[in-house]
């Protein structure tokens, strides 16, 4: 292969995918740090980006590359920051990494539907603080997962491992809901309903919904009053599915019991965010992907995605 040139817009990414780059002789190009600025700076005559970056891939930055340029290759599976249809249109190929890292988006998944009902935050600052009262039998007492009903919001294949994973659980029912029925929810015994039925009727309700126009802020107000005052909401999706004014609403009056986040907005959030100070809020920074093995297959496979489009093949994940 001729020596393309590679933009790599993170200098934390995985060793392995730059060693796959140039090993097929690929000139990397990586920036020191990441931000917007360095990417535009690096960006002009690549042939292929390699995109591990919340930063928006928009016009600015496919005009500041240069038509020579032929491929995306995501480090990510979501591409709501990237202008996709711009791409489309120029005929750059754009492919992500779903699949490898649904086990791992599926565990913190599990661990926020586990946290946020048993109070794990509030929990740990009570011995912080000294208010640990082992004598009160009522003293941090949460919701159970057992024998409880979980509406999954966004029943593709993350919201499938969490599915499976659940079923270990004793749930009384597993719901979910999406643009339509799919085989695999029978396999699993869960039932397609009602964006409205899974609200009023869920226990757990858990996000994994990408981030579109029509997901957009799809957990306003309504929705949480919709819910039970019992119910517990957990979102691996995307933080701007949600109305979050709405959300942090909904848990200082307690009209839901609690919530577990791995995403929300901004992200990073500042420090003295108030969802931060929520006790019924179990928040941790985006780390849905955050493993060494998770991250270093996301890294290889968007490696592998841009050198098969150079070489005139078809992307192993295409999404354009
Ligand atoms: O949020 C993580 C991803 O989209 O890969």
């Amino acid at each position: 292969m001729s020596n393309f040139k590679v933009l790599v817009s993170n200098p934390t990414v995985p060793d392995s995918a730059l060693t796959l780059l140039k090993n097929n002789g690929c000139n990397v190009i990586q920036v020191e740090k990441e931000t917007r600025e360095n990417i535009l700076n690096n960006v002009r005559g690549v042939d292929a980006v390699f995109w591990a970056s919340d930063v928006k891939l928009d016009l600015e930055v496919i005009n500041a590359a240069g038509p020579q340029l032929k491929a995306i290759g995501l480090m990510a599976a979501g591409y709501n920051h990237v202008d996709i249809e711009e791409l489309r249109k120029r005929r750059i190929r754009v492919a992500n990494t779903p699949k490898v890292l649904n086990d791992a988006v599926a565990d913190i998944a599990v661990l926020l539907t586990l946290a946020a009902p048993r109070r794990l935050r509030e929990a740990r600052l009570s011995i912080e603080n000294g208010e640990w009262m082992p004598n009160d039998s009522e003293w941090m007492c949460g919701q159970d997962i057992t024998n409880s009903t979980v509406g999954i919001i966004g029943f593709g294949q993350i919201g499938q491992t969490i599915a499976k994973r659940l079923k270990g659980f004793d749930l009384k029912q597993l719901l979910y809901t999406g643009h339509k029925e799919k085989k695999e929810g029978i396999e699993l015994g869960a039932k397609f309903v009602s964006l409205n039925t899974l609200i009023e009727e869920s226990d757990f309700i858990i996000v994994v919904a990408p981030l579109t126009t029509e997901t957009k802020h799809m957990c306003n107000e309504e929705f949480f009053s919709k819910m039970k005052k019992t119910a517990v909401f957990i979102n691996v999706g995307r933080g701007e599915v949600v109305d979050q004014p709405a959300l942090i609403n909904a848990l200082k009056k307690r009209t839901i019991f609690a919530a577990g986040l791995d995403v929300m907005t901004p992200e990073p959030i500042p420090s003295n965010h108030e969802l931060l100070t929520l006790s019924n809020a179990v928040v941790i920074p985006h780390l849905g992907t955050a493993t060494n093995e998770t991250r270093q297959s996301m890294a290889n496979l968007a490696a592998k995605n841009i050198l098969r489009c150079l070489a005139g093949e078809e992307m192993l994940t295409p999404v354009v």
